[in-house]
């Protein structure tokens, strides 16, 4: 048995990040980036307005208002440049270009136009305002974004921008489900006596969507041994990352652990100090991953966002893959024996944390509602309301 802390810090220590691969821009969004990009030119391109205005050199600026005649426009996408001369004025657009020459753009506002010429009501004008220079952004060739920034659709926008479609990211693993359990029916047929819904393979690959995986498959196997081992080796041949649920704790029908060693895969670590999720393994062949999680739903999904998120998340280069944590009050006393920590459902809110009714590992009504957990570690066996404790906040939430 480990604890909570050894066992993520094996998580991590035995987890890389994937061989990069070639990706539009537009079809990256959620991938890290593998290599640095430099910016192949200079934003803004060209000296562009801020404003719809006029420009001006701002020394012809008096102050008791100075009337400038106006005698050209430069409007956005015009492809012809302009040239101001001193004691004129050019109407100019919000992303046009500004005229050689002019020093200043005078919002509209502050003028007034009559018979041709424009009455700039605005003293002093600032060298330089509303004026976006040659560069403001970023230089051509400076570095837009260093490797291991996580791409969001800001990076996106900003890729595109500089005319970079293609990126070089960590591919996204692909994961193979095992489910096993004799009790196990497909959802929408009819229950007979004994029989269970199956419901975690579903939990498990809404999970792995909303983080962008989408090769995904998952196998279902009766208590067999034999079964167990051919559907695991065929799930090793195809994915980066095998999840089995089911089937891994000490019972004669409990063939997982088992058949991942007939496998070839090495146990890093058998058993948590945790509740719930005791029973989680954590297992590796090569490069290949795997986690054996308890059948029970609620100790399926707890070890999935403590210990398989952050090893996939890791697998596509993120440095921040655990939930995000945060010290919150409780707003309810707590307490339990303190053989194990503890992992809480709970909900919560910028000011505090509830945790829920129905903590056992078999319910998810409590999980269907939270949107954090409350991590107690054992020596921390009774909390009273007002008291910080950890939260970690779901994904859906942040
Ligand atoms: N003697 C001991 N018994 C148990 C121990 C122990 O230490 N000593 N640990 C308990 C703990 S803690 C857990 S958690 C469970 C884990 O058991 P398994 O991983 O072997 O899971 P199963 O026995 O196959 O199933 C447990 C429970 O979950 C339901 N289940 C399983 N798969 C699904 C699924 N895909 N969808 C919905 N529900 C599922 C299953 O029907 C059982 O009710 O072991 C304890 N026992
Ligand atoms: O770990 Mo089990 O999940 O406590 O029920």
């Amino acid at each position: 048995m480990v604890t909570v802390q050894e066992a993520k810090q094996k998580v991590l220590e035995n987890t890389f990040p994937l061989p990069p691969e070639d990706r539009a821009v537009t079809e990256a969004v959620g991938y890290v980036l593998a290599e640095e990009v430099l910016s192949p030119l200079a934003l803004p391109a060209f000296r562009q307005s801020s404003m719809d205005g006029y420009a001006v050199h701002h020394e012809d600026i008096t102050p008791s208002g100075t009337w400038l005649p106006l005698v050209a426009e430069s409007r956005a996408g015009t492809s012809q440049p302009l040239t101001l001369a001193r004691g004129t004025a050019i109407r100019i657009f919000t992303g046009a270009p500004v005229p050689e020459g002019a020093t200043a753009i005078v919002i509209q506002e502050k003028t007034e136009l009559q018979d041709g010429s424009v009455h700039i009501q605005e003293y002093p004008v600032a060298a330089g305002q509303h004026i976006r220079n040659v560069g403001q952004q970023i230089r051509e060739g400076d570095l837009a974004m260093p490797a291991g920034t996580f791409l969001t659709p800001g990076s996106v926008g900003f890729l595109l921008g500089m005319n970079v479609l293609h990126v070089k990211v960590h591919r996204q693993p692909s994961v193979g489900i095992l489910v096993t359990g004799d009790e196990l029916i497909q959802p929408g047929e009819g229950l007979r006596f004994g029989q269970v819904y199956e419901s975690n393979s579903a939990m498990l690959v809404a999970t792995l969507l909303q983080e962008g995986i989408t090769q995904v498959s998952v196998q279902r196997v009766l208590d067999d041994p034999q079964a167990t081992r051919q559907a695991l080796e065929q799930l090793t041949e195809q994915h980066d990352v095998v999840l089995a649920t089911g089937g891994v704790s000490v019972g004669e029908y409990d063939f997982v652990g088992t058949a991942l060693g007939q496998v070839g895969v090495e146990t890093i670590f058998y058993k948590v100090r945790q509740r719930p999720g005791k029973p989680l393994l954590f297992g590796k062949k090569g490069e290949k991953l795997f986690f054996a999680l308890p059948g029970n739903p609620a100790a399926s999904l707890v070890c999935f966002y403590e210990y398989v998120l952050p090893a996939l998340r890791r697998l596509t280069g993120r440095t921040d893959c655990f939930l995000p944590t945060f010290q919150l009050p409780i707003t309810h006393p707590y307490s339990f024996r303190g053989e194990r920590d503890e992992l809480l459902k709970a909900t919560a809110t910028p000011t505090g944390v509830t945790p829920l009714e129905g903590q056992e590992s078999f319910i998810l009504r409590s999980f269907a509602v939270a949107n954090a957990l409350i991590y107690l570690p054992a020596s921390q066996p009774s909390v009273q309301p007002g008291e910080l404790v950890e939260v970690h906040l779901l994904p859906f939430f942040c």
